[in-house]
């Protein structure tokens, strides 16, 4: 398995950025009151509290989200130029906070089609973690309900080349301050799961749900 440092794969559409982590103590203050979760409703979590903000605005982090998208020219990926993820509408879903404890995990999953759009920016506010991305299996990829009119073949030639050019997984090093941006085939035909060591304090910013496609 390649382990890569680069944070930036423009062919899967995996984006980075670089955010001050002046929001802590608010988020900090408004995860307070929750409870720890032993494990999510679909298992994907385990040890950790989460809850949608609505009173943190967020307005220079979803500045650098926006600045993050808008900057990218997408690459194609080589064999399918004709896979068309729409971009991002750049209006966001109400933030997730996510306090990981220290005995957490959140395993590979792709978040769902049916809930929100073409981007998903997390943005990392105190501790680390590694994120690592793998080829979705057929069954996690909702075909009629994900842009791009793919097919199980199109994850399989995927596969392919994640094989042949990151070693079948991309992981990268995640620490506060720094942001990933999921948008494209990291989006929609590409698992996230990410683990580490200690605490970790994330927002989550989601595009609202495009149906133009
Ligand atoms: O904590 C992270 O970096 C990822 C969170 C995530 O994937 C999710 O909430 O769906
Ligand atoms: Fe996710």
């Amino acid at each position: 398995m390649a382990q890569t440092n680069r944070l930036l794969h423009s062919y899967l559409g995996l984006l980075r950025f670089n955010h001050p982590t002046t929001s802590l103590p608010s988020v900090l203050k408004s995860l307070k009151r929750l409870r720890t979760r032993a494990t999510h409703f679909d298992g994907v979590i385990e040890g950790y509290k989460e809850k949608i903000e609505h009173n943190i605005p967020f307005e220079s982090e979803i500045k650098t989200v926006k600045d993050t998208l808008t900057s990218h020219e997408p690459e194609e990926l080589p064999p399918y130029p004709s896979l068309n993820f729409p971009p991002s509408n750049l209006t966001f879903l109400p933030p997730h906070l996510l306090h990981y404890s220290s005995n957490s995990k959140l395993s590979p999953h792709v978040d769902s089609v049916r809930f929100s759009g073409p981007s998903v920016s997390v943005l990392t506010l105190s501790g680390s973690c590694t994120l690592r991305l793998t080829v979705a299996p057929p069954e996690e990829v909702d075909f009629a309900l994900t842009p791009g009119n793919v097919t199980p073949a199109h994850l399989e030639t995927l596969r392919e080349i994640l094989r042949e050019r990151e070693g079948g997984a991309v992981e990268v090093d995640v620490q506060a301050g720094e942001g990933y941006v999921l948008t494209g085939v990291s989006r929609y035909l590409m698992e996230h799961a990410v683990s580490g060591v200690g605490e970790r304090v994330a927002v989550v910013f989601r595009d609202e749900l495009t149906n133009d496609f």
